[in-house]
């Protein structure tokens, strides 16, 4: 099967930055795919090269199996970004903005465009915004005309730079909801952000970038169990826990009282409660989380850290 996005020892540099520094990664057709790091990893300048907006220094990219290099034209047109950076002409309003956005692809006028158009602005709830002035428009509605922008050729391939960053909560629903059904209509999605709960509802693979490289590649779900875990959290007036012997299991986070169990099955929680109840302590405050995403990162990310001060 041709890959969506087959990016091969890519490299990078900007003077002594690495900003790509051998880049591997393959993204299948119809995934929804997460890239994510922390700032300056090297997320933004793999799209750029994606797009052909920056050239590597070496390695291959290619887009549905068009290279980005050898057959710009083609691999360009697989592809639609929606930029981090709001960008924009503030001479035309929204309907003319997409309708030059697709002569750039050389689409013909016709009926047929003109209905892909209304429904993109209608499912961005931009319709009412159509012949509004860009310049006139707010920076979450801009975000909408962005994300218009880049599906205006119908590319299979879709990738999202931080597409929600400063965006009200209405406008994250609607766009995850249009963007969820762009993908259960079949197109691949990439989805950078730093809303690791987004990440993590949508995304079923995810990579995580560290400095121009990939420190951590696998299915949401895996990633999930490998790196967290289920966490019992408790608070209790008193240190008896500590006192029981039971600071091997349960972990203080001091000064709050509460005290933190990390199980990976459900039934290792009874006995434990049973035991702090016959000590006779007593608890205040209880509650359950679930392995987050968010936990994933801290933990890749320190191992880097880890590894890089070793490596010194
Ligand atoms: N045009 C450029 N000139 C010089 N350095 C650059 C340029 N573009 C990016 N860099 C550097 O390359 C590194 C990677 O930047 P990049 O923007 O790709 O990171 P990012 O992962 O997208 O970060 P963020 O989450 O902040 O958007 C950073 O150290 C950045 O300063």
């Amino acid at each position: 099967m041709t890959a969506a996005i087959r990016v091969e020892q890519v490299f990078k540099r900007f003077g002594s930055v690495h900003a790509l520094n051998g880049i591997d990664l393959t993204v299948q057709p119809g995934e929804f795919f997460g890239l994510l790091g922390p700032n300056g990893a090297g997320k933004t300048t793999l799209i750029s090269t994606l797009a052909g907006l920056s050239r590597p220094d070496s390695g291959r990219l290619a887009i549905m199996g068009f290279d980005v290099e050898a057959d710009y034209r083609a691999a360009r047109r697989q592809l639609g970004v929606v930029p981090q950076e709001l960008v924009f002409d503030p001479f035309f309003s929204v309907r003319e903005t997409l309708e030059i956005q697709a002569g750039y692809y050389g689409i013909d006028p016709s009926r047929q465009r003109r209905a892909w158009i209304d429904e993109i602005l209608e499912h961005l709830d931009l319709t009412s915004k159509a012949d509004a002035n860009m310049r006139a428009l707010s920076g979450g509605m801009k975000r909408r005309v962005l994300v218009a922008q880049a599906l205006v050729h119908r590319p299979p391939v879709i990738v999202l730079d931080e597409p929600t960053a400063g965006v009200d909560v209405e406008l994250r629903q609607t766009l995850w909801q249009f963007v969820r059904r762009l993908n259960e209509d079949g197109h691949t999605i990439v989805l950078t952000t730093h809303y690791l709960e987004e990440a993590e509802s949508l995304c079923g693979r995810i990579a995580m970038l560290k400095a121009g490289r990939v420190v951590a590649l696998d299915t949401t779900r895996n990633l999930l169990s490998r790196f967290s875990s289920h966490t019992l959290r408790l608070r209790t007036a008193s240190d008896k826990p500590a006192r029981l012997g039971m600071t091997r299991e349960l972990t203080q986070d001091r000064p709050s009282g509460w005290w933190t169990f990390a199980f990976a099955h459900f039934d290792e929680i009874e006995p434990l409660l049973a035991r702090i109840r016959d000590a006779g302590c007593i608890i205040d405050e209880l509650e359950i989380g679930k392995p987050d995403l968010e936990d994933v990162f801290v933990r890749v990310m320190q191992e880097q850290n880890q590894e890089q001060i070793r490596a010194t």
